[in-house]
């Protein structure tokens, strides 16, 4: 995990500043696959297990009833191993796949029941995905590949130009827009896709495993890359992986699936504190609690007679950051959330995470707020 997994991105505090009408939101959303799909939500069938199902009736549930809101700016990790729906809950998002049932809504426009033009317009304006075959026509230039979707909306060719070059400036390929793909390495091939999505200036980014296919250390760059893009142009993105690390590196918040199912959403500190349930806590199990938990979860409230007059820091700073500045006071941090105090850290607080995590992984919820 690097560095940059720590610093809150300006979606956190977006996502954390109260409510605000979501920028999708997803209903009691359904896909099930197979000869009698539209039979079985509404009857005791729906309740059986993705096995049971398949074996009573020959039909596969890859999404099961999954509900979920994102706020604007936010960014939203969808998390599983392989099987777990990931794929066809993004595919659902956009129509690519057709809900068996249930309601997607992006920027308050109902997705599942607009007409074939509506959406063609939506996908066009509202959202872009970046896949992790890139899905770059390779007979196009950089530059043409990038401008492709807005020519494909019908902009005037030096406009759409303008705005791409704007994009390969962005994500760094300055020099490279009259290159063709098979000219590029995996990871400039994937900064194209990233600006032809970024190019349409949707209101949804979604990514479906747009990193799996490169080698680690470019796949860490692009993930920075990632962290970057949305620091500047703060979009909502909807980012699809089975790779924890990456899911704790990009997420505000993280859905962790199975079977089909929402097993738990939470931030990544929430999910590292408090797993819902074995198959989460197995995942979690070797997350350094340091680099994740944040002092919310660390804080106490003060002991009789102890000092407050000790420096103050955010409830939202990850244990790993604050821990020098609560090592060199001599008295307790005060943290506060907003405003509001919680109560104090010191040193012992924060050595207990850290020892805790070379000792064992299971660290509980010292003072969850
Ligand atoms: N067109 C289809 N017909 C029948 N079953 C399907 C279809 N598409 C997906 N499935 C099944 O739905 C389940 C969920 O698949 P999905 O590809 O969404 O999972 P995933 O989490 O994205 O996995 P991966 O990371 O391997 O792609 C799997 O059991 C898969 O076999």
């Amino acid at each position: 995990m690097s560095a940059s997994v720590l610093e809150p991105s300006t979606a956190r505090h977006a996502a954390a500043s109260g409510p605000s009408e979501p920028a999708l939101k997803v209903e009691g959303l359904w896909k099930i696959f197979g000869a009698k799909a539209d039979k079985i939500i509404g009857t005791p069938d729906e309740h059986l297990t993705r096995k049971e199902l398949q074996s009573k009736t020959g039909c596969l549930a890859a999404v099961k009833d999954v509900s979920f809101e994102v706020a604007p700016g936010e960014v939203f990790v969808v998390m599983g191993l392989s099987g777990s729906g990931k794929s066809t809950l993004v595919r659902l998002l956009t129509r690519l796949i057709e809900p068996t049932a249930g309601r997607v809504t992006i920027d308050g426009e109902d997705v599942t029941c607009a007409s074939k033009a509506k959406l063609r317009e939506m996908r066009r304006s509202h959202m872009a995905m970046v896949f992790q075959q890139f899905g770059l026509l390779p007979h196009r230039k950089v530059i043409d590949n990038i401008a492709y979707g807005l020519e494909v909306r019908g902009e005037g060719k030096a406009k759409r130009l303008a705005r791409a070059q704007e994009m390969v400036d962005l994500v760094g390929l300055s020099g490279y827009e009259n290159s063709f793909p098979d000219q590029l390495s995996g990871g400039m091939q994937q900064r194209v896709g990233l600006a032809r999505a970024l190019a349409v200036d949707p209101q949804v980014l979604l990514f479906d495993e747009p990193f799996s296919a490169l080698d680690p250390l470019i796949r860490r760059d692009m993930q920075n890359e990632v962290c970057r893009l949305h620091e500047e142009v703060g979009k909502t993105m909807v980012f699809i992986t089975h790779d924890l690390q990456e899911a704790l590196k990009l997420g505000d918040r993280i859905l962790i699936m199975r079977d089909g199912e929402v097993v738990q959403i939470g931030t990544p500190a929430e999910v590292v504190a408090n797993p819902a349930d074995d198959y989460v806590r197995d995942f979690v199990s070797d997350v350094p609690r340091s680099h994740v938990l944040t002092l919310r979860y660390v804080v106490r409230a003060p002991r009789a007679g102890e000092s407050l007059d000790g420096p103050a820091m955010r409830a939202d700073c990850v244990v790993r950051d604050a821990a020098r500045q609560v090592l060199e006071s001599s008295l307790p941090v005060r943290v506060y959330e907003g405003e509001r105090f919680l109560g104090v850290v010191d040193d012992e607080d924060i050595l207990r995470v850290v020892v805790a995590e070379e000792a064992s992984p299971a660290v509980g919820n010292g003072g969850a707020a």
